[in-house]
This record gives C-alpha cells, sequence and structure tokens, in this order.
C-alpha cells in the first residue's frame, strides 16, 4: 500500500503532481492552518509524510500527526518549522537549497539595481507621461559598479552573490557569518568584518540568512544609524531579521538612502503598509525563487526528498544532521 501524505502546496506542474501520486496517496489541502487541519482531520491523522511551503508546523500540528515520518519543504528557509519537536520525534525534515540559489542571488542584484538606479520611481513617472524632455538630476541613481557590497550571510545564496557582484560589477565584498569562509575569500577577495564594521563600510548591506532567535531583528534602529546616510539595505532572508518600524523610521530620516525588499514581518504585505508610501522603497512580493525553471526545480526536488526519506533514506537535503541516517 502506498503511504498517505498532505501535499499543502499547488504544485507548479501536473507531471510533478503525477510523480508524487505515482508514489503516494495524496490529499491534497489549500495550505496549513486550524480550519484546513480541522477539515481534514482524519488525512492528517494518516499522513506519513507532509510536502509544501509556507505554512507552521509546530508541536501543536505534529500531535495531530501520530503517523508522520518525514517533512519535505519546498523552500531552502525552514524557520517555520519546530526542528527540536521533530527531532524529537526522529522525523526527518527535507529542504531545497540548491534548485534556487542562482535564482535568488539574481534577484538580490535585481534590488541592489533598482534600488540604486531607482528604476522603479522613474518608470512610473515615464508612464504619468513626466519625461517630456531631458531628464534633470533629480532622476539620476547611484552606481552600483565599484561600491562595497556588504554580505550578512555567506551561505550558499551569500556565495552566489558575491560572485555576481565581485565578477559582473567589480564591488568588493565584505562579508559577516558565524564563520570564516577562506573559499569566499579566496575566489571573490571577501573581507570577513564583525556586523559593526561591515554595516559602517558597506555602500550595499544584503541580508541573507536564516531567521533563528540569534537573528530576530539584527537589523534595528542602532545597527541603521551605523550605516551610511547614502547606503542601501537589502533584505532577502526573512522579514523579521529586520525591525520593520526601525526601518520605517530611518528611511524617513533619511539615515539611510533606501531600501530593497522581497520579505516582510508580515506577508502578503498590508496594503497600509508605511513602506508602500515612501519612493526609495522597492517592495517585491517574496520573489526571490519565483521564476518557472527554479519553482518547478524546487517543487522535483521536494518530491525526490520526501520518496527518499520515506523510504529511510535522507541523505540529502536533510536539515537535522542527526536524523540524517
Ligand atoms: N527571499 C527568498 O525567496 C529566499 C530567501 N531565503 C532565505 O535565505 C536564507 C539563506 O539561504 P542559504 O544561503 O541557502 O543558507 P545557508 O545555510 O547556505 O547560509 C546561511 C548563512 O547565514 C549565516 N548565519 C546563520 N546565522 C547567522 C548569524 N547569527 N549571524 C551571521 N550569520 C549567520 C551562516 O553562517 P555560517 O556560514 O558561518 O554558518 C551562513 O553563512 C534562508 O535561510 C532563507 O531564510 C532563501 C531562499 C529564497
Ligand atoms: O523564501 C524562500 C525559501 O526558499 O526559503
Amino acid at each position: 500500500m502506498k503511504p498517505n501524505i498532505i501535499l499543502y502546496k499547488a504544485l507548479p506542474a501536473d507531471d510533478l503532481l503525477a510523480k508524487l501520486e505515482k508514489h503516494f496517496t495524496v490529499t491534497r489541502v489549500e495550505g496549513l492552518s486550524p480550519q484546513t487541519v480541522r477539515q481534514y482531520s482524519d488525512a492528517f491523522a494518516q499522513a506519513e509524510g507532509l510536502i509544501g511551503s509556507a505554512g507552521t508546523v509546530d508541536s501543536l500540528l505534529l500531535d495531530k500527526m501520530p503517523k508522520l515520518r518525514a517533512c519535505s519543504t519546498l523552500s531552502a528557509g525552514y524557520n517555520t518549522f519546530d526542528v527540536d519537536a521533530l527531532t524529537r520525534r526522529g522525523i526527518p525534515l527535507m529542504h531545497t537549497p540548491d534548485a534556487l540559489t542562482e535564482t535568488v542571488a539574481d534577484t538580490l542584484m535585481l534590488l541592489a539595481l533598482t534600488t540604486a538606479r531607482r528604476a522603479l520611481e522613474v518608470a512610473e513617472r515615464v508612464k504619468k507621461g513626466e519625461w517630456t524632455g531631458s531628464i534633470g538630476s533629480d532622476w539620476f541613481g547611484i552606481d552600483v559598479h565599484h561600491k562595497t557590497m556588504g554580505i550578512i550571510g555567506m551561505g550558499r545564496i551569500g556565495m552566489a552573490l558575491a560572485q555576481r557582484a565581485h565578477f559582473g560589477f567589480s564591488m568588493p565584498i565584505l562579508y559577516n557569518a558565524r564563520h570564516p569562509h577562506p573559499e569566499a575569500e579566496a575566489r571573490y577577495n571577501a573581507r570577513y568584518c564583525k556586523l559593526d564594521e561591515l554595516l559602517a563600510e558597506a555602500d550595499f548591506v544584503c541580508l541573507i540568512l536564516p531567521l533563528t532567535d540569534q537573528t530576530r531583528h539584527m537589523i534595528g534602529t542602532p545597527q541603521l544609524a551605523q550605516m551610511k546616510p547614502t547606503a542601501i539595505l537589502i533584505n532577502g532572508a526573512r522579514g523579521p531579521v529586520l525591525d520593520e518600524q526601525a526601518l520605517i523610521s530611518a528611511l524617513k530620516a533619511g539615515k539611510i538612502r533606501a531600501a530593497g525588499l522581497d520579505v516582510f514581518e508580515h506577508e502578503p504585505l498590508p496594503v497600509d503598509s508605511p513602506l508602500l508610501s515612501l519612493p526609495n522603497v522597492v517592495a517585491l512580493p517574496h520573489i526571490g525563487s519565483a521564476t518557472a525553471q527554479t519553482r518547478y526545480n524546487m517543487a522535483a526536488t521536494g518530491i525526490e526528498n520526501l520518496i527518499n526519506a520515506l523510504n529511510g533514506k535522507p541523505d540529502k537535503n536533510c536539515v537535522i544532521p542527526h536524523v540524517n541516517r
């Protein structure tokens, strides 16, 4: 008999669903919420696998899933999972980091370019018919090339960003992480910095690290005050890594030049967020990995991950090392 699983996110192609259904008896639910868990309570009680993204998997949910043997998230980040509770139950949690690294690094460069060159702002002026002659200096942006890129989180995506910034834009690279990364230093001439030093020196401060107890609000009023008034902040990590209220105040007071944001403390970003009325903010709807090819690859990887994990082989892409047997 095929194992029962819950799929809580629509897959981007029919062949992916067909593959999942070849291996498992699939119950599709529209997201993980108290309502869907109640509505499909029997399916949750019977499920041995859970696959999807953007839902909270905590001990409350795990208690309702006594047969659960593996979780597969269609994402690199896994901050919505209670990893300790999964570890206690010996349930492997699988993720899809390698499928999206390059695409997310592209998105970070996109945010750097769009904010620096004020691309959205001036394109809006063109649409409004304001381009009636030679543009004045009030339409000018700043250069990206040869400016200093500060990367907070020199993991897979941080490295891919450093590659773009170093080779593509001749940018000196500063970085902060928990440990020095000799590979980044050798390949991209990156310099390891304490956070304070990076904030004070970088022209672009780019957040690309996980949301954890240690990183929640790691950038707040004191850190924003350390940045140059000409610097641009980019957040591609998770919204709560940045204190959004502090950012709004800093932008309003001209403490930093601009912000490029792909992630927010509350998603979707409420339409009345003050961020949306600031001309020097570029707000994207969490599209870091959102190309058709990458989303396909992520879903394909997530399916493989679940098949492997439920076959007792969570060798690759398991985020809980000692469950990775
Ligand atoms: N916007 C989007 O759509 C996407 C966002 N993301 C986010 O990006 C994050 C990073 O992804 P990825 O590069 O694959 O992850 P990795 O695990 O490869 O890298 C994470 C990096 O963050 C560093 N780090 C962790 N904790 C701290 C800390 N307290 N202080 C400083 N640095 C820290 C790590 O340091 P060290 O190397 O020293 O251990 C590592 O360099 C994900 O966790 C996710 O939240 C990911 C994909 C898409
Ligand atoms: O934010 C997206 C992810 O894959 O993590």
